[in-house]
């Protein structure tokens, strides 16, 4: 039984295909990225995974339990957090407030807890406090807990989304582009993170179109192109195949 089972997920938009028949596996500890050209189907297979789309046939099974159709809210409870492509934080907020966000996920104290200021509602806020400085300690954001996460450098920011995902308690993290708008040192930066992150026990999915960074971090490659799944195996592997070169090059042959 694999960590992250996903079998044969399909979603149709109108009569477009966006997905189609996509089968794909992670392992406990792995680094496994999708890959294809644009408009390719990936953020909708990552939108499946996370509950914000209903898939349209297949299964998803994480450590063997199915979890497509579920909502986003009970997939994080399971354990399955992600980032967006472009990032989405509370900028007027502190770091530590953006991160507190999202361990209260598996908060126990009611509504009225919260409004009366209740023992158990500071007890549980403490917890969760000292729960969040020590995420952004352990990814190097010590210093920065009381900052506005508006004021922090870009690579920085991506970071407190991935800290905001740990802090859900995830054992996958789904991180869509990543690299995204980073220069080559935030890049390196980034690589050198993610992983940290794998090395701490984290599972990653990752969706990226900056190949250096794919190419250095995978332990295995999906590509998918139209929707269609059409390579998978390790960097070497996809790095020379034939089909994906001409996914990327649009259709252009090689001795044309
Ligand atoms: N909510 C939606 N309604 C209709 N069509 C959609 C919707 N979401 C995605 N699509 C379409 O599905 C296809 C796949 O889109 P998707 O965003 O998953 O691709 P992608 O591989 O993530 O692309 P990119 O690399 O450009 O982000 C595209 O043709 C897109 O226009």
């Amino acid at each position: 039984m694999a960590f992250l089972d996903v079998k044969g997920i399909t979603k149709v938009f109108g009569g477009l295909v966006a997905v189609d028949n996509v089968t794909f596996h992670v392992e406990k500890g792995e680094i496994v990225s999708i890959i294809g050209p644009n408009g390719a189907g990936k953020t909708t297979v990552f939108n499946m995974l996370t509950g914000v789309y209903e898939i349209d046939k297949g299964e998803i099974l994480f450590e063997g339990e199915p979890i497509h159709n579920h909502t986003p809210q009970e997939i994080v409870k399971a354990g399955i957090s992600r980032t967006f492509q472009n990032i989405r934080l509370f900028p007027n907020l502190r770091v530590i407030e953006n991160v507190l966000v999202g361990t209260h996920i598996h908060t126990k104290y009611n509504f009225f807890a919260s409004l009366f200021r209740t023992p158990q509602y500071k007890e549980e806020e403490a917890r969760l406090t000292v729960k969040a400085i020590h995420i952004l300690e352990s990814i190097g954001l010590g210093d920065q807990i009381n900052n506005y996460a508006r004021n922090l450098a870009y690579g920085d920011q991506r970071k407190i989304e991935i800290a905001r995902a740990i802090a859900t308690d995830a054992k996958i993290i789904l991180l869509d582009e990543p690299a995204a708008g980073m220069n080559p040192q935030e890049s390196e930066e980034l690589l050198r993170f993610i992983r940290e992150l794998r090395d701490k026990g984290y599972t990653i999915i990752l969706i990226e179109h900056d190949m250096s960074v794919v190419m250095n971090i995978s332990d295995r490659i999906y590509v998918i192109d139209h929707g269609k799944q059409i390579a998978e195996g390790l960097p070497a592997e996809i790095a020379s195949n034939e089909q994906v070169i001409e996914a990327y090059l649009g259709g252009v042959k090689k001795d044309a």
